[in-house]
């Protein structure tokens, strides 16, 4: 249906207006001009409010979507989210951010104009550079691997380039490696021998180690670890062997138990008591500061908790003297290998040094029997080229744990042998390695020279992982001095007071080891091959004490 609207004025064209039949806004069915003009401003009200809807709800829906790509970057670093807020990532590749580099007038990894600075460059970084080893003028210096000793231990011509090639040797080939093991262990001696006796190598050194220096030789006593062809002997567990051999202490104890003991437990201590508890420290070989400590502390503490009976004298000096040998550092010998040896691990290097006859090639074979008594294979470095019979003193040792040794003739360096023992060792991947060394009194330059350099070259190949000075302790005060200058030479990480099973003088264990700041790791109480026992104050101390 069509309607006609009106304007009010006459002359002005109806309007018409479609609509269900009714006339908006007048009752004579005809629309307004004002009715118009509200209807247009309701519809042009509504078209706003419709606009800013959707414009907010169109940024609502901006916001919620970087959200969601913040989380999802958060789950591709790890996916762990603090509690507060911060997210955390595991240090995997990160990508770093796309540089611009067209934009760059520089390319070659400069800082161009304008370039943040947390921006990468984009050049090459620098990576691993294979640094040459030093080789040919140090190892020449250390007599190791020389090139002339190449040529006159093996008649190999020398090796292609020593500066790339230091004194490493190749490992054998297994059927090299093989024949040499199988060769007799007595025959080899033999040949070994006889080399010595005509000053020159032999010619059991395999011809794949050009490097070999003159005058060492591998005694092919046993492969590492396998007893193969010797009879191993039973060995003492090391656990509990100071308890087992406190009787061996029984001179020191003379000192402690009868005399200083004796006097305390007395009661009623004047000043001449305590001058001789004193005097007997002194005689014990405490030291002058050590022993004036102990009597202070004792007179402080006899007075403080009125000492009366013998058992409370011997519960307080025991107590004293555990105190006095306390240290902070590990006893532990560190001759345990870094990791499996048969899986790229390392084996364990201890140098053992120490002046003349003080009882290192005992001790490094007494040790060997304990790391074979604990299931760890041990090869042995003879080092000791001044005296022949310690190289065959150790070979003893060796054949009767079945220990392989590396030997030196009687003149060869020193050096190279132990270098030669390292390699050697890491090669077969035994788990420690034992390097006996020649005694060498403290007072020659020359020779704590020598033992420095030992030192030195076995570092080129391996970590010396314990560095064990043998000190005899019937020496006394002038072990002491000795124990200054190792320890200024070569780093002592641990001290071995041997043939405490002979001497009044234990007391040498409290100065020692509080005039080095190094612990005394093991004592040595006899001949015997198991005569080695851990160093622990208490059960030392009781004994001491009896
Ligand atoms: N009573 C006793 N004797 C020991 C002890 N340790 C070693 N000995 C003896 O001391 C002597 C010297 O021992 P070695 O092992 O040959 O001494 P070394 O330091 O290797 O000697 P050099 O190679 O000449 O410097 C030997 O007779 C050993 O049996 C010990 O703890 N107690």
């Amino acid at each position: 249906m069509v309607v006609q609207a009106r304007h009010g004025f006459p002359g002005e064209p109806a309007v018409r207006v479609a609509s269900g039949g009714a006339l908006l806004g007048c009752d004579d069915g005809r629309v307004s001009t004002t009715n118009v003009i509200l209807i247009i401003v309701a519809a042009l009200v509504v078209l706003a409010v419709l606009v800013g809807t959707g414009i907010l709800l169109a940024r609502r829906r901006r916001v919620s979507l970087a959200q969601q790509e913040r989380e999802d970057t958060s789950a591709g670093q790890g996916g762990y989210r603090a509690g507060s807020g911060i997210s955390l990532s595991s240090g995997g590749t990160t990508t770093a951010p796309e540089h611009p580099v067209e934009e760059r007038t520089e390319t070659q990894g400069q800082p161009g104009v304008g370039d943040d600075a947390a921006v990468p460059r984009d050049s090459q970084r620098r990576g691993m550079v294979d640094v040459p080893l030093p080789s040919s003028s140090e190892v020449d210096d250390t007599t190791v691997g020389t090139d002339d000793d190449t040529a006159t231990t093996t008649g190999e011509p020398p090796a292609a380039d020593s500066a790339t090639a230091p004194a490493v040797p190749e490992q054998p080939s297994p059927a090299e490696s093989e024949s040499v093991a199988e060769t007799d262990t007595s025959s080899r001696r033999k040949e070994d021998s006889e080399s010595t006796a005509s000053g020159g190598a032999t010619g059991t050194v395999p011809p794949e180690t050009p490097e070999r220096t003159e005058g060492v030789v591998e005694e092919a006593g046993a492969e590492p670890g396998t007893a193969a062809d010797t009879e191993v002997e039973p060995i003492e567990p090391s656990t509990g062997r100071l308890e087992r051999l406190r009787g061996r202490l029984s001179r020191s104890r003379s000192m402690f138990g009868q005399s200083v003991l004796g006097l305390l437990g007395a009661g009623d201590l004047d000043e001449d008591s305590w001058e001789e508890i004193e005097d007997t420290l002194l005689m014990a070989d405490l030291g002058a500061t050590t022993a004036s400590e102990i009597i202070e502390w004792l007179r402080t503490e006899v007075a403080a908790r009125g000492v009366r009976t013998p058992e409370q004298a011997r519960a307080l000096l025991r107590e004293v003297l555990v105190d006095a040998l306390a240290t902070t550092q590990s006893r532990a010998v560190q001759a345990l290998p870094h990791g499996d040896p048969a899986d790229g691990g390392k084996p364990a290097v201890a140098l053992v040094v120490g002046v003349n006859g003080t009882g290192k090639t005992t001790t490094t074979g007494k040790l060997a029997r304990v790391l074979v008594a604990d299931g760890r294979t041990v090869l042995l470095g003879a080092a000791d080229t001044f005296r022949a019979a310690a190289v065959e003193q150790l070979g003893t040792w060796g054949e009767r744990v079945g220990a392989e040794v590396v030997r030196g003739d009687e003149g060869a360096d020193p050096a190279s042998v132990a270098f030669e023992s390292v390699q050697r060792g890491a090669d077969s991947g035994v788990d420690a390695i034992l390097v006996d060394t020649a005694g060498r009194l403290h007072t020659k330059t020359g020779l704590m020279d020598e033992l420095g350099k030992v030192k030195r070259v076995v570092g080129k190949r391996a970590q010396v992982d314990e560095v064990l000075l043998v000190l005899d302790a019937t020496t006394g005060q002038n072990g002491l001095a000795q124990a200054r200058v190792f320890a200024d030479v070569v780093d002592v990480t641990g001290i071995v007071l041997t043939k405490l099973d002979g001497t009044a003088k234990g007391g040498i264990v409290f100065q020692v080891q509080r005039e080095l700041g190094v612990p005394v790791k093991l004592v040595g109480l006899g001949e015997g091959a198991d005569d080695l026992a851990p160093f622990e104050p208490e059960a030392f101390v009781d004994a001491l004490l009896g």
